[in-house]
């Protein structure tokens, strides 16, 4: 049995959704479809999700929300009319909206969580209906119905573990079942969204519980790259990677799988394999616990800006028992997540995502209060930083990488803020400017894709 996710571009629209009938069709083994909410039609275009997040900021500024409710209105609309279903469905969203509109709510984070999920329910709705009308018989499910349970803790949105067993009494429906991505429900009953591109996350999260033999993503590109699509032109496709690769390069800006989504397929080895909705006959890619050797030994080149640093020096620091302990205390007690701690014998630095300051004075009574707790020499930021990542299995059994990437950074004039290799040896992580970010990840995939093996796989 499969899980088959759908991104929101490939239900962006009526044409988008009659080839997902047809892959779903196609494969009787797809027993599950989990969908997101309508994405992009075009690169100017708005996703549903974006137009939600707008209107619950309206409704909570008391704005005039009706321009924002008709364009999301509008898109389901014109979906259903170009699908020509029946006047039901039209009614039964037009009731959802209406309702999520005049409920009230105890806080804006569970009214901003109701939009959002909005998006994605009304979708499997609408989903379900086309696939009932054109002969292929479906049920939506909703995570209320499955006991999809999660909570969230500070910010984060995590499953809780009795949903595998609450999901594996899907097994029992006849139908294909249409699932909405993107959010599961609190033990007080409220909905609660995972973070953006989340749907990815239910779909692995349905895959443990139901033990399926595979999960399918399918979203817009043919395989996942070697190196983001947006910044080289026409990059290497990757055939086969592993989890742990592919864990570290979500991490570091593969947008193409949600970082997150890797943990449910490892905890029972789910492969996974990412198509394209608009070629579904090509093979995309796989990943699994294990792969054959490839010819290169890196597997993938990634990039992610939003990161500072905070630097704290002291001369002796090695000698000072528990000095990285305080550190990392008082970025606790600010509720500050450290992503990387770079170290040297009078210096420690702090990496960390710069989204998680609400405002310029936090940050600067920070830099103070690490100054004096710490009796530091000297406490300074840098910001607009991107992190560069090199991963690849095959890092493990090759010498010098980090002198070619070192190498090839140079010769491009890039200066490096910070160098980390994780202690698994599969990945490499370089700090440098974020407006270094597309000339870095250039230079490092000429030097580790194009000039080593002359013939592309
Ligand atoms: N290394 C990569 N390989 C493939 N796609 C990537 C990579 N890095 C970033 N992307 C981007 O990820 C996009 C697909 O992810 P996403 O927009 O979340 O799709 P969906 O709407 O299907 O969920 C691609 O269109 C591509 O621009
Ligand atoms: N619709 C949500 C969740 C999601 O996963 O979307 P997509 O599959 O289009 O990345 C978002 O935009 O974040």
């Amino acid at each position: 049995m499969k899980i088959t996710k759908f991104g929101g571009s490939s239900l962006a629209n009526a044409k988008q959704i009659r080839k997902v009938f047809d892959i779903i069709k196609s494969d009787s083994d797809r027993k599950v479809v989990v969908v997101s909410a309508p994405g992009k039609r075009f690169s100017s275009d708005t996703k549903i999700t974006d137009n939600l997040i707008t209107l619950a900021k309206q409704v909570q500024t008391g704005q005039d929300i009706e321009e924002t409710l008709s364009a999301i209105k509008e898109r389901y609309m014109s979906i259903i009319k170009e699908l020509d279903l029946d006047q039901k469905i039209k009614d039964q969203l037009e009731k959802n909206l209406k309702k999520m509109i005049t409920a009230s709510y105890s806080s804006y984070e569970q009214l901003l969580n109701a939009f959002k999920a909005s998006g994605e329910d009304n979708n499997a709705q609408l989903v379900a209906a086309y696939f009932n009308e054109n002969g292929l018989p479906a049920k939506y499910v909703s995570p209320e119905e499955a006991g999809l349970y999660v909570c969230a803790q500070n910010g984060h949105t995590r499953v809780l573990p009795e949903t595998y067993a609450n999901l594996e009494q899907l097994s029992q429906t006849q139908e294909r079942i249409v699932f909405p991505g993107f959010f599961g429900i609190s033990k007080d009953k409220q909905r609660v969204t995972f973070s953006r591109g989340g749907s990815d996350i239910t779909g692995a999260i349905l895959a443990k519980g139901l033990k399926a033999d595979l999960y399918e993503n399918f979203t817009d590109v043919d395989a996942i790259f070697a190196a983001n699509p947006q910044i080289v032109g026409q990059p290497k496709k990757i055939n086969h990677l592993t989890y742990q690769e592919m864990r570290e390069l979500s991490y570091a800006g593969f947008s193409v799988l949600h970082h997150e989504a890797l943990r449910p397929a490892i905890m029972a080895d789910i492969p996974i394999r990412v198509k394209n909705t608009n070629k579904p006959e090509l093979p995309g890619t796989l990943i699994s616990k294990t792969r054959s050797e490839n010819d290169y030994h890196i597997t993938g080149i990634a990039s992610s800006r939003g990161f500072m640093s905070i630097s704290i020096a002291k001369y002796l620091m090695n000698e000072e028992v528990g000095f990285g302990a305080r550190a990392l205390n008082i970025m606790a007690e600010h509720n500050l997540s450290v992503e990387h701690i770079p170290t040297g014998i009078d210096e420690i630095t702090l990496i960390l995502r710069s989204d998680q300051f609400k405002s310029a004075a936090d940050e600067k009574a920070l830099l103070q209060e690490l100054q004096e707790k710490l009796n530091a020499d000297k406490v300074y930021q840098e910001k607009e930083l991107a992190l560069l990542m090199i991963v690849g299995e095959g890092m493990i059994s090759t010498v010098g990488t980090a002198a070619k990437a070192m190498a090839a950074l140079a010769q491009t004039g890039i200066n490096l803020k910070m160098i980390d290799q994780g202690s698994s040896e599969i990945s490499m992580l370089f700090g440098i400017a974020a407006a270094d970010e597309s000339r870095a990840i250039t230079a490092l995939y000429e030097t580790f894709f194009k000039a080593e093996v002359s013939v592309e796989k």
